[in-house]
């Protein structure tokens, strides 16, 4: 058995001590185009991107270990497996989001599918990032709600997803993901990262919706550490960029003060 390390843990501790911002890009397997993915990759990579997160709610062509390798193969950038389902752990990846659906009351996503690949987990000796995800309502249904069969939190109730965030800590999970879900209409506000920032001490990751330099702001100062980005990029390749410079001078401004 192999022994986990801490790598992308510390990682994300020290980047959130340093106040340092970061950004992911959300690489949904069914929808990469491997001939046209290495030159992706460096265009990720030249723009400073600074994780890849791979999944989806739903993953039908199982290319996941494919899609890793390259990311390897041509980049630098940390693999992070985001799975919708134990059947989307693949060891190749240089850590997975061990999500437990905490806005949910759905105890197959809480603990079931855990216990299905934990031994699996333990045996790969992938590193594990224990995340409480919260899905937040965003205007209309999303995949992850519709799949995950969840009634996301209100929008408009930001003391409900703090409360769940800090109940989230005090169980001990070590990073909080709050999702308006992929194409979310709207994404998380600033008001429920706020108060999410201001009740627990975990790197916080926010996502779903944030598909312009502006709502990329809003949510880092907020109080978001990473920012994640799927279909924006998806549909218009030129927000990679875009996101990326936001996120840089963010931490510039930190770097001079
Ligand atoms: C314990 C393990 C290994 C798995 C369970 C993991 C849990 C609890 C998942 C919670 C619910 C879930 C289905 C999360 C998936 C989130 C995700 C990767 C979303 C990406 O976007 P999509 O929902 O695929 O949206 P598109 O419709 O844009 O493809
Ligand atoms: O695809 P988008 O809307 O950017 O969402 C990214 C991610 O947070 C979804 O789980
Ligand atoms: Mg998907």
């Amino acid at each position: 058995m192999k022994t986990a390390d801490r790598k992308i843990a510390d990682l994300l501790h020290i980047r959130k001590a340093e106040k340092r911002k970061s950004f992911a890009v959300l690489l949904d397997p069914d929808k990469v185009n491997f001939d046209t993915f290495p030159n992706f990759l460096e265009y990720a990579a030249t723009h400073g991107v600074d994780f890849f997160f791979v999944g989806g709610s739903l993953i039908t062509n199982y290319a996941i270990d494919r899609l890793v390798a390259a990311i390897h193969e041509y980049t630098d950038i940390p693999a992070i497996l985001f799975p919708g389902s134990s059947l989307h752990i693949d060891p190749v990846a240089d850590a997975i989001l061990l999500l437990s659906l905490i806005s949910g009351r759905n105890p197959d996503l809480l603990i079931g599918q855990h216990v299905i690949a934990a031994p699996l987990l333990k045996s790969s000796g992938i590193e594990v990032l224990p995340t409480g995800y919260m899905l937040i309502e965003s205007g209309r249904l999303t995949t992850v709600s519709y799949i995950s069969n969840t009634t996301p939190l209100p929008r408009d109730k930001p003391g409900i997803v703090a409360c769940t965030a800090l109940a989230g800590e005090y169980l001990g999970l070590q990073y909080m993901f709050l999702d308006a879900g992929s194409g979310a209409q709207f994404p998380v506000t600033a008001e429920t990262i706020a108060a999410v920032r201001g009740t627990v001490d975990t790197p916080i990751i926010v996502g779903g919706g944030i598909d312009s330099y502006e709502k990329a702001d809003q949510a880092l100062n907020a109080g978001a550490d990473v920012i994640v980005v799927g279909n924006g990029i998806e549909k218009n390749p030129e927000l990679l960029p875009e996101v990326a410079a936001c996120v840089k001078a963010f931490n510039s401004k930190i770097e001079v003060a």
